[in-house]
């Protein structure tokens, strides 16, 4: 029996709901195994610029820092995305988080549930057996460069930047991971032009050899955009710069037949935090149909990872699979064949996931 303190960030839009419901399962957790888990929350993103003008408030910043983990929703707000010229924006408040905490490896698991192979796209005998690990690095690259205008505006520029440091901890972190899976490595980056990708490829050429049982190999990220369709079963672990993991990961969601289904782990340096890889959704908040369990998946990453509760991670993710095979499904991955009483609602769908825990 654990006592841990969780900080709830929700920000904006659709993580306002899912983000209820990953809380949700963490208490019906917490009180099914005997463990005391206490709450707080803080503003990020549009939510926190109306409060406070700020997208990261300090007094946000420093709760994440004495929290020993962080449950987090998803920024932004269309008055942003429609106005170029705006200087504060939400999402320079997940950026700062990332940067301030050194969540420096971003980990997505593309994990195809069974029932779900037919919501997918792509075809069932390309997807079976397909699980994926992705290790995106998230505190550099063009994300965190210099950027600016010149030439009176006219001209923009955004500068990648990497240091062998960078790309050697992330690599590691990869390789240690490979080996508790498939053993199968697979760098993602575009050393065929960029300079920080052939950097990239150097050190993660240096340290192959101290990983002697992984099997590496190098794709250039057009190719890897491509094998993930045609071939997603050859993939094991891939790591990749922040850019390029940030958008193979959203075409990976395919794999797993949603957006609403992929969570993530951010980690490095001290609190980690957690959150679906999906953004606000403006299109479809305040109807309350967004799926919940990219969140609820969060929240089991977030008691393995942070907390070393395997057994209670395993639950969450074992009720998920549970919800699925009794028919469950949120409109997003529901098909032609699902009946309509058997498509729910966020709510509805998260009671569920209480229901199979
Ligand atoms: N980590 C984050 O906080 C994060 C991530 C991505 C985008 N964003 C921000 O979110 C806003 C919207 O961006 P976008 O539309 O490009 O990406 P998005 O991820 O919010 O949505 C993309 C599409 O997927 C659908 N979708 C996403 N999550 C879903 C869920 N849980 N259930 C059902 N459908 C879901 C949406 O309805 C939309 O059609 C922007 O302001 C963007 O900057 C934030
Ligand atoms: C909102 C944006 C800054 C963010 C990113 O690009 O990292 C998002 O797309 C994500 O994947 O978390
Ligand atoms: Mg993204």
């Amino acid at each position: 029996m654990a006592s841990k303190q969780i900080l709830v960030v929700p920000g904006d839009g659709i993580g306002q709901e899912v983000t209820a419901v990953g809380k949700k399962v963490l208490d019906k957790i917490a009180g099914k195994f005997g463990h005391t888990f206490t709450y707080d929350e803080a503003l990020v993103g549009h939510a926190a610029i109306e409060a406070t003008g700020n997208p990261l408030p300090d007094e946000t910043l420093a709760k994440m820092k004495n929290s020993d983990a962080v449950l987090f929703g998803a920024v932004g707000h269309p008055k942003y995305d429609n106005d170029p010229s705006a200087k504060v924006r939400p999402e320079q408040g997940l950026l700062k988080m990332r940067k301030e905490l050194g969540l420096y490896a971003n980990l997505r698991p593309i994990k195809l549930f069974d029932e779900l192979l037919g919501a997918s796209s792509i075809k069932e005998d390309i997807l079976r057996g397909a699980d994926i690990l992705f290790f995106r690095e998230l505190t550099g690259d063009i994300y965190f460069g210099e950027k600016g205008r010149k030439n009176n505006g006219d001209t923009a520029y955004d500068l990648a930047e990497y240091s062998r440091f960078e790309v050697e901890r992330i690599a590691r972190k990869a390789f240690d991971s490979a080996r508790t899976r498939r053993k199968k490595l697979c760098s993602v980056d575009k050393a065929n032009v960029l300079e920080t990708s052939r950097l990239w490829r150097e050190v993660v050429q240096k340290i192959a050899p101290e990983y002697p049982d992984v099997e590496v190999e190098y794709q250039f990220v057009d190719a890897t955009a491509m094998l993930l369709i045609k071939d997603p079963k050859r993939f094991d672990v891939v790591v990749t710069a922040n850019l390029f993991g940030d958008i193979l990961t959203d075409e990976a969601s395919q794999i797993a037949g949603s957006m609403g289904m992929l969570a993530s782990a951010s980690i490095g340096d001290g609190t980690g935090v957690y959150e679906p890889i999906h953004g606000s959704a403006h299109d479809i908040t305040g109807k309350g149909i967004a799926n919940p369990l990219a969140s609820v998946l969060s929240a089991a990453l977030l008691l393995d990872i942070s907390f070393g509760m395997k057994e209670e991670s395993e639950l969450v993710i074992s009720a998920v699979d549970k919800l699925l095979k009794a028919g469950f499904r949120s409109s997003d991955i529901a098909d032609a064949g699902t009946p309509a009483e058997k498509i729910l609602g966020t709510e509805a769908m998260g009671e569920q996931v209480l229901n199979f825990i």
